[in-house]
């Protein structure tokens, strides 16, 4: 019988490798083993570059891995736990849609919304894939994101810092078990960020996983992230893996 640590496993990786490119222009990372929990909220860190878009693109199903020991994804709390790497091995695209719909809430470095869709239909959408509708829930998350009023506006209508705060709202709408943001607060005032943060915490507070990936260090420790290192290594390429780092002080 699986303990109740197990149970509440909703990520896992291990020997996990994917390289860019090739040669001295090339690139790779590794992740050793790295799992999320419901409730954990982690900030991976390391320098421009580094590779921490890279990890969170794998992590959400964007990008496939050229090894994967383990790839593991949970679609919530009692659903059973899902093996991503089996399914890019066999080209199982409909089985990894469903996945990224399911598990998966992620807010791309660039935001990646659909330009010819309002910012409200644009975070519908992910309730749509997953099957949850819930249109109170998109008001409550603009409200609190400060976009109410730019709801029925097309991204190329509003600010950067809108886009950005539109593409966490529509990254939590579906209400995932893992929640994936690469650079979150990156475009938007310090108090908004701060906001950000706070609601990333209380969606981890209701059972979720949350990864970000920042440059704001001292933002994240505040906050009370745990801290993942993506770390270059020595060698005769440039690459980097992903390794704990003790909490700042
Ligand atoms: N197609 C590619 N071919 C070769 N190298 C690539 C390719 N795409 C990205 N890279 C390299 O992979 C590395 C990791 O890039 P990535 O965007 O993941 O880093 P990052 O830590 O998110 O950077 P930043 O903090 O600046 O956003 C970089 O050194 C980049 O130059």
């Amino acid at each position: 019988m699986p303990g109740s640590e197990e149970l509440a496993r909703l990520l896992e990786v291990r020997g996990l490798e994917r390289r860019l490119g090739s040669g001295a222009g090339g690139f790779r990372i590794t992740v050793p083993e790295f799992t999320l929990s419901a409730g954990d909220r982690v900030a991976v860190v390391g320098p421009s570059g580094a590779g921490k878009s890279t990890f969170l693109a794998i992590l959400a199903l964007a990008l496939r891995p050229d090894r994967a020991a383990a790839l593991l994804l949970r679609r919530g709390l009692g659903g059973p736990l899902v093996d991503a790497g089996r399914l890019w091995g066999r080209g199982d695209e409909a089985g990894l849609a469903a996945l990224r719909a399911g598990a998966i809430g992620y807010v791309p470095q660039t935001a990646g919304l659909l330009p010819f869709l309002t910012l409200r239909r644009n975070i519908q959408l992910t309730q749509e894939l997953a099957g949850r509708p819930d249109p109170g829930l998109v008001e409550a998350l603009a409200a609190r994101l400060e976009i109410g009023g730019a709801l029925d506006r097309l991204p190329g209508q509003v600010s950067v810092g809108q886009r950005q705060r539109a593409a966490v709202a529509r990254a939590l709408a579906h209400r995932p078990a893992v929640v994936l943001a690469d650079e979150p607060t990156a475009s938007v005032h310090p108090s908004q960020a701060d906001e950000v943060l706070r609601l990333l915490r209380d969606t981890a507070e209701a059972g979720a996983a949350v990864l970000l990936s920042t440059h704001d260090l001292p933002r994240a420790a505040a906050a009370g992230l745990a801290l993942l290192g993506c770390v270059p290594e020595e060698g005769t390429e440039p690459a980097s893996v992903l390794r704990p780092l003790p909490a700042a002080a």
